[in-house]
């Protein structure tokens, strides 16, 4: 690539592999734009329950995708989330929110609707973005300079996100886990998936700065054209 193109970097994998912790020190230490496409997804889900949506219902999903005004701002330092300019950015980390996103994100007038806002979001980032999500490399920015696929086991990403969440037990956090990743792998529309030319980092082993610092070096490996 140029070195004066903005680079675009997608990160996709399973939940609590690491995407948002690295996506956002990555984009913060290299001055690019951050863009977190699952509190889109998390952000139309709260809208949906909200509004009295059946999420069960995918017609009724569909005929009310096109409504809510969703804006991202992508700042890494300080990433912003508006649905209709009401701040969401705590609400859609709800367990409410979070066991009904993969059947809102699943249907197919959602996706069109939240993928063509990313990708306009990608293509006005200046100086370049990392956008992270489950689809990113494969469909929402299949010509990514740099694609990464992060994994890591279900009992360390279950043991991450049980220190997040005080009082939650290790096995019920990895069931939980494993059932949003089995939906979000199975769906007919652009499902969680590693792209052909994404590089697979497994971070089971490694702390959060060794990721951070073998992504960075990605990049700029990519930037300086090797
Ligand atoms: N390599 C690592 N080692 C230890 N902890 C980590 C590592 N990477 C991330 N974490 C921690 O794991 C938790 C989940 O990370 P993060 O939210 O970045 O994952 P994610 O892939 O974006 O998850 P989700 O898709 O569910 O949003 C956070 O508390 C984060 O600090
Ligand atoms: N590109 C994306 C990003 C996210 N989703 C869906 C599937 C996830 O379970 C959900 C929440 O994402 P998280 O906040 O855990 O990263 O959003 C998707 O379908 N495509």
């Amino acid at each position: 690539m140029e070195s004066a193109t903005p680079v675009i970097v997608a990160i996709d994998g399973p939940s609590g592999t690491g995407k948002s912790s690295t996506s956002k020190a990555v984009a913060a230490q290299l001055g690019l734009s951050y863009l977190d496409t699952g509190a889109q997804y998390r952000a139309i889900t709260w809208w949906m329950v909200n509004n009295g949506i059946d999420t069960d219902d995918p017609t009724a999903i569909a005929a009310a995708a096109g409504k809510p005004e969703i804006v991202s701002g992508t700042d890494p330092q300080g990433p912003t989330i508006t649905v209709d300019g009401v701040d969401v950015a705590g609400p859609i980390r709800t367990q409410e929110v979070t066991s009904k996103v993969s059947a809102v994100s699943a249907v197919p007038e959602v996706r069109a609707r939240i993928t063509e806002l990313q990708r306009s979001i990608a293509a006005s980032a200046a100086h370049g973005i990392v956008v992270e999500g489950r689809d990113i490399g494969t469909t929402v920015l299949p010509d990514a300079h740099l694609k990464i696929f992060l994994t890591a086991s279900p009992e360390a990403r279950a043991a991450r996100r049980s220190g997040e969440l005080k009082g939650v037990d290790v096995h019920s956090t990895r069931e939980a886990l494993i059932k949003r990743d089995a939906a979000d792998s199975s769906r007919k529309t652009s499902p969680l998936a590693k792209a052909d030319d994404a590089v697979e980092v497994d971070t089971t082993e490694l702390t959060l700065a060794q990721v951070i610092e073998c992504v960075v070096t990605l990049v700029e490996e990519k930037r300086a054209g090797k």
